[in-house]
C-alpha cells in the first residue's frame, strides 16, 4: 500500500503490487475533508486542528465509507480477501450512509497519540432530527461510539463496544458544530475503558458525557503501531 493515512488529498489511490502483474488502483473517497455544507464554525475548527497537526502532536484521521478501507498495510488485503467486491461496494459505515453532503453526519476526527485522545468535529444535519430542531439522541450515541471506537482501535487494535453509557445534558441544535472529545482512561487486559465529553465549540455548553467499555478482539497491533511500521 503506497500511502496511509492519505495526506490531505481528496481521496487516495491504494495500489496493490504484490499479487497482480499490473497495479490495481482502488479509489477510496476521504469524507473527512471540507465540503460546501460545512459551516464557518466547522471550517474554523478544522483549520485550527490542521494547524496543530503540523508539529505532529495531532494527526488527521481520514474517513471512508467502508470499514475495511481504514485498515492499513497487509491486513487491508487480508480483509479484502474475505469479502466479495459486491459486499465491499454495498456495505457502508453507518455514519457515512448518506450521499448528499450536509444532511446527515458531517464529521472529521483528529488523534493525539501521546494523550490517547481522539476528537471529532461534528455537524449534525437535518436528517438526524429527533426533537424538533435538535439532533436525535441515537445520532449523538452513534458519533460518540464512532469517536470512542476509533480512539480504542488506534490504541488497542480491533475492538467491539461492550458497554456505552451516555448522560444527555443539553440538546444539540441541528446545523451547529460540537466537539466530541474522547480518551482512553485505562486498559486492563482485553478491556479498554474510555470516557467522552460533547461540548459546544466555545466550551460553554456540555451536551453529553459518556463512558464506554470496549473489548479487544485479538492480539493484533494497534492501528497506530501498524502505521508507524510502514
Ligand atoms: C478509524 C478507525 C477505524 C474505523 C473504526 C470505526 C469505529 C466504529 C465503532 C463502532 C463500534 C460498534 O458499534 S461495535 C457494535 C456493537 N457491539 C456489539 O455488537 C458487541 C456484541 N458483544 C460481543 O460481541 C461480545 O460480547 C464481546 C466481543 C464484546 C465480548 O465477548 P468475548 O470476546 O467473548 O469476551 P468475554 O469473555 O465475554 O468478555 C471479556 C471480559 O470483558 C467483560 N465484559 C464483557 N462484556 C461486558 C460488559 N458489557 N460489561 C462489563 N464487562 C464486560 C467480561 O466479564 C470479561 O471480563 P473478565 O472475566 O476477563 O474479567
Amino acid at each position: 500500500v503506497e500511502e496511509f493515512p492519505p495526506s490531505g488529498s481528496n481521496g487516495v489511490t491504494l495500489r496493490c503490487r504484490s499479487r497482480v502483474k499490473s497495479s490495481c488502483p482502488i479509489q477510496s473517497k476521504d469524507y473527512a475533508l471540507p465540503n460546501s455544507s460545512w459551516s464557518q464554525g466547522m471550517m474554523d475548527l478544522y483549520s485550527r486542528f490542521l494547524e496543530m497537526c503540523k508539529d505532529g502532536t495531532w494527526k488527521r484521521i481520514p474517513s471512508y465509507s467502508n470499514s475495511v478501507d481504514h485498515i492499513p498495510g497487509k491486513a487491508f488485503w487480508e480483509s479484502l480477501k474475505l469479502m466479495s467486491e459486491k459486499e465491499r461496494k454495498d456495505t457502508r459505515l453507518f455514519p457515512r450512509n448518506m450521499d448528499t453532503e450536509g444532511v446527515g453526519f458531517e464529521y472529521a476526527m483528529f488523534l493525539n497519540p501521546s494523550e490517547k485522545r481522539m476528537v471529532c468535529l461534528f455537524q449534525p444535519g437535518p436528517y438526524l432530527e429527533g426533537p424538533s430542531g435538535f439532533a436525535h439522541g441515537g445520532s449523538t450515541a452513534t458519533i460518540i461510539d464512532s469517536t470512542i471506537g476509533s480512539c480504542a482501535t488506534f490504541v488497542a487494535g480491533r475492538v467491539m463496544t461492550a458497554n456505552l453509557s451516555i448522560n444527555y445534558r443539553n440538546p444539540i441544535p441541528l446545523g451547529s458544530v460540537v466537539l466530541v472529545d474522547s480518551k482512553v482512561d485505562q486498559v486492563e487486559g482485553r478491556k479498554v475503558f474510555l470516557s467522552c465529553h460533547v461540548r459546544s465549540i466555545d466550551g460553554q455548553t456540555l451536551h453529553a458525557e459518556a463512558t464506554a467499555l470496549f473489548i479487544r478482539l485479538d492480539s493484533t497491533k494497534s492501528l497506530q503501531q501498524q502505521m508507524s511500521c510502514q
